[in-house]
């Protein structure tokens, strides 16, 4: 007889297979965490397959140290657990990570980590979802299932534009996903590309930290104040929407801005014709909520630049002929949905890796297909989906299981997995 170490029999059975009875959600960050917890609600088992080895690994390893939710918290908690009462309005960092790790362990989601999702498609013959994933701990698995939920987010990847000669730049250039504070940067010329919400809070830590830095501003951009007397735009946005038509709710916030903040075009910040709301549904551009960038731009502690043609080894050459000698780089030029990398078979998810079915209905596709996370209206929208999808899943399930139901009777009710071979 022939004995072959444990890692060569492994991999004759390489992929392991696997029975999941019950949902299989991709992604544990908020969106994850939310349908597994409103699925016990339901009584329905499920498995959470996630590429990192903690839950919200987009806000415990992708974020900055200042970053505090933007919107007020009554507007970020997921179904079922509101935030902490001496939680502050707009809860920090860690205060939202602890709330997550807490609403993991009240809802006991144990998501399998370290396991990252290459394929998942739809077999028509047999009618279940079949998915591989990677994983250094346990090799390639294969999880097959009757349903398969898509949290894996908005931001799962770096956008870094293509711009010509950025290989050629000798100074550091990181993604903004990598920027932890303005630390390392004392003293030194910074380039931010990029004014969303990241770009001007990045421009604003690496001024409190003494860095130099300028920002790229290459188009019109809606900066709003973050709030109108002592009252978040947000939540004001969202209560006259609620009387008013979408169109006059936009100029209303246009004209609070210009009130607060003033005419900004002085400093290279133009508005766009279309208002901020309108902008945000329909092209998923989010508004800048100003965290005190704009001070600083006033004060000329930030320098708004327009857009760079091309780096050389120790400048940005920028599109109205100037230079800029720089010693940095910060690409704060947003992410992007990795769906279409692994999705196959299905024209549920366009090509940007969004559902094409426009929000509240994109939650749900064909052949037990759901999505969650994927609204452009951040976590409140995922928490809708999230409540939406269960429901959904929880209805299903009681049906399934009944003990009348044919297919129900050799189920596993119990056990979520079972190894096939
Ligand atoms: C800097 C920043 C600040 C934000 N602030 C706010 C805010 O204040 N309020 C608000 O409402 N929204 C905010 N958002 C929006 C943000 O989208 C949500 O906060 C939230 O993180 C979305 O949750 P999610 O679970 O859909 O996606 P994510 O948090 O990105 O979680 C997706 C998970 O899927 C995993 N994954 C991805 N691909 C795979 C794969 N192939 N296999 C296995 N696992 C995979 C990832 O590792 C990740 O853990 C912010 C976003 C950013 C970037
Ligand atoms: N405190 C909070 O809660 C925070 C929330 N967020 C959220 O995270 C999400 C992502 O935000 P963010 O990271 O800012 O990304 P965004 O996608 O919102 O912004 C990307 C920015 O990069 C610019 N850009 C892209 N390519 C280029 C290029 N080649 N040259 C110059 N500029 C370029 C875009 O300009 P253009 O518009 O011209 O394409 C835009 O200004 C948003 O939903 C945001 O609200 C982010 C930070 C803080
Ligand atoms: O912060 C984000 O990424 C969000 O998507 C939160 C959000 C949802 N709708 C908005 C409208 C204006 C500003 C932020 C948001």
């Amino acid at each position: 007889m022939v004995l072959l170490p444990s890692d060569r029999l492994d991999s004759l059975f390489s992929p392991r297979c696997v029975w999941v009875n019950g949902p299989i959600i991709i992604g544990a960050g908020p969106s994850g965490l939310a349908v597994g917890a409103s699925l016990r609600e339901q009584g329905v088992p499920y498995i959470i397959l996630e590429r990192e080895d903690c839950i919200a690994s987009l806000w415990q390893k992708r974020t900055y140290d200042r970053l505090k939710l933007h919107l007020p918290k009554q507007f970020c908690q997921l179904p079922r657990m509101p935030f902490p009462a001496d939680y502050p309005e707009y809860p920090t960092r860690r205060q939202f990570i602890d709330y997550l790790e807490n609403y993991a362990a009240t809802f006991d989601v144990k998501p399998e980590f370290g396991s990252t999702v290459q394929s998942a498609r739809y077999d028509e013959t047999s009618g279940l979802w079949r998915v591989h994933s990677s994983s250094a701990a346990s090799g390639e698995m294969e999880y097959i299932g009757r349903w398969l939920v898509v949290a894996t987010g908005e931001n799962a990847e770096n956008v870094v534009p293509d711009i010509p000669g950025l290989d050629g730049f000798a100074g550091e250039v990181a993604h903004v996903s990598e920027y932890k504070s303005g630390e390392k940067y004392k003293g030194k010329r910074v380039l931010v590309v990029g004014c969303g919400n990241s770009g001007m809070e990045v421009s604003l830590d690496l001024c409190d930290h003494g860095a130099l830095p300028s920002m790229v501003v290459r188009d019109a951009v809606h900066v709003l104040p973050r709030e109108v007397m002592g009252k978040s735009t947000f939540e004001l946005a969202t209560l006259l929407m609620a009387w008013l038509p979408l169109w006059f709710v936009d100029k209303v916030m246009v004209f609070l801005s210009w009130l607060i903040l003033g005419n900004l075009a002085g400093f290279g910040i133009r508005r766009p014709a279309i208002g901020p709301l309108t902008l945000k549904n329909k092209y998923g551009k989010t508004p800048v909520l100003d965290t005190g960038a704009l001070a600083k731009i006033r004060s000329g502690d930030i320098t708004v630049v327009p857009g760079v043609s091309r780096f050389t080894k120790s400048r940005a050459e920028l599109t109205d002929g100037t230079a800029l000698d720089l010693d940095a780089v910060v690409m704060a030029t947003g992410y992007r949905s990795n769906v279409p990398q692994w999705l196959q078979g299905t024209d549920f998810f366009g090509k940007d890796g969004y559902p094409t079915t426009a929000f509240p209905n994109g939650w749900k596709g064909q052949s037990g297909l759901y999505s969650v996370g994927f609204t452009r209206r951040g976590l409140s929208g995922a928490s809708a989906d999230a409540v939406r999808i269960a429901k959904d899943l929880g209805q299903v399930w009681r049906e399934e299981t009944k003990p009348t139901t044919k297919r129900a009777a050799g189920a596993c009710h119990r056990r979520c997995i079972s190894v096939i071979f």
